[in-house]
């Protein structure tokens, strides 16, 4: 059995992956990282060696796309477990104006750090730049520093003060969550029982079409029951709800469940009899009651395509999407809450 350092489950991210530093990075991910499952080529200019690499065991994904636009980095990151951040204008020349170079590596590096937030990409590698410590105007040698060698960054030049800029932004979201629950839950469910869910999505895409093909197929579709399903993964209900709280801060306590299955029962009930007790007063509505409990302890997966036999129904939307949406949406839902 491989251990896990080998198997290929990882999906990499390279952004500037076309230019100088990133071809090497993107040819080097491929031939030293066994782990590597999709490797995702992020470049304003794709190049065509690029065609070369998809041959290879592990999936090249070129995406033609601009750091400067925050949709296209998310999409682009979208299920990503690991980004190296290399696209920038190196450009000391005046090439490029101020405004455009601050553009590129400012707003494209902030794009990038929320795009991470946003879709749960929990690991970013910034190229960054000696040009970020000096020289300096005033023109101070730095002769055979460490990091940690005091000196006067000071700058006035659009490339290094963009650069200095980008650095400090990845600095300080290190360690950001998407939401500041930075909770702890604890499990109560085991983790090989099975729940089946679907993304809301997917679930409104099935329902649009089997409206549209009703008419035309009411002989085989009339008075048929459809399951709903789509790439979501067999998952208990608490590590597919993890999914989305992971990537918010929140924690999953316990490979096992904490309490034994006859307390959870005893406290289900209790709830049930504090619900029936207090109604004449106040709706106590809790999470754990004899009902949720049984159904959260109960296996119950699905696995058919006949709604792709009888009317073509595929899911719109990808695991990686429908995990990244609902991110976006957990976190919507606690900015709102707030
Ligand atoms: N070349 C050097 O001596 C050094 C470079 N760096 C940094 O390394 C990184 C890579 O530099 P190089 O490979 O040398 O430059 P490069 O110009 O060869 O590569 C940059 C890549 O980023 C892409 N890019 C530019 N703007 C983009 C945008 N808006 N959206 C998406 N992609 C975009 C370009 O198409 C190019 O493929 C840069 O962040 C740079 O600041 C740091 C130190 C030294
Ligand atoms: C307190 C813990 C035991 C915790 O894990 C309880 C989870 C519990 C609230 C959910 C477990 C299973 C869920 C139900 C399931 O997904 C099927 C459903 C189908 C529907 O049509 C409506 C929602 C639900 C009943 C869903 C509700 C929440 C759970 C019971």
């Amino acid at each position: 059995m491989a251990d896990s350092a080998q198997v290929p489950t990882l999906v990499y991210l390279v952004t500037g992956g076309c230019g100088f530093l990133g071809e090497h990075i993107v040819r080097m991910l491929l031939e030293r990282e066994p782990r590597l499952r999709e490797l995702r080529v992020f470049d304003l200019h794709l190049s065509s060696w690029l065609e070369e690499l998809k041959a290879g065991p592990v999936q090249v994904t070129a995406i033609q796309g601009d750091v400067t636009q925050a949709h296209e980095v998310a999409a682009a990151m979208s299920g990503s477990h690991v980004v190296i951040h290399t696209a920038g204008l190196v450009d000391v020349f005046g090439k490029a104006s101020p405004k455009t170079i601050h553009k590129v590596n400012v707003q494209g590096t902030q794009n990038v750090i929320d795009a991470c937030v946003q879709t749960g990409t929990q690991y970013l590698v910034y190229t960054s730049s000696m040009e970020v410590v000096g020289p300096n105007i005033k023109g101070h040698p730095f002769y055979r520093g460490n990091e940690d060698t005091p000196y006067e960054a000071v700058h006035s030049h659009p490339y290094p003060c963009s650069k200095a800029l980008a650095e400090q932004l990845v600095l300080e979201a290190n360690g950001r969550k998407g939401l500041r629950f930075g909770g702890r839950l604890f499990r109560a469910v085991p983790a090989s029982v099975e729940h089946g869910r679907v993304y809301v999505g997917n679930v409104a895409w099935m329902h649009i079409l089997v409206a549209r093909e009703l008419e035309q197929r009411a002989a085989l579709m009339g008075g048929q029951v459809y399951f709903c399903y789509d790439k979501s993964p067999y998952k208990s209900y608490e590590d597919f709800n993890m999914e989305f709280l992971s990537p918010c801060g929140l924690r999953l306590i316990g490979a096992h469940p904490l309490l034994p299955y006859w307390l959870l029962v005893l406290l289900a009930t209790l709830n049930a009899l504090l619900q029936w007790l207090l109604r004449p007063l106040v709706l106590y509505t809790p999470l754990l009651n004899p009902y949720t409990l049984a159904m959260a302890n109960t296996t119950f997966t699905v696995s058919t395509n006949k709604a792709q036999r009888h009317f073509g129904y595929k899911p719109l939307f990808s695991w990686e999407e429908s995990r990244t949406r609902t991110i976006q949406w957990v976190q919507a839902m606690e900015g709102s809450a707030r």
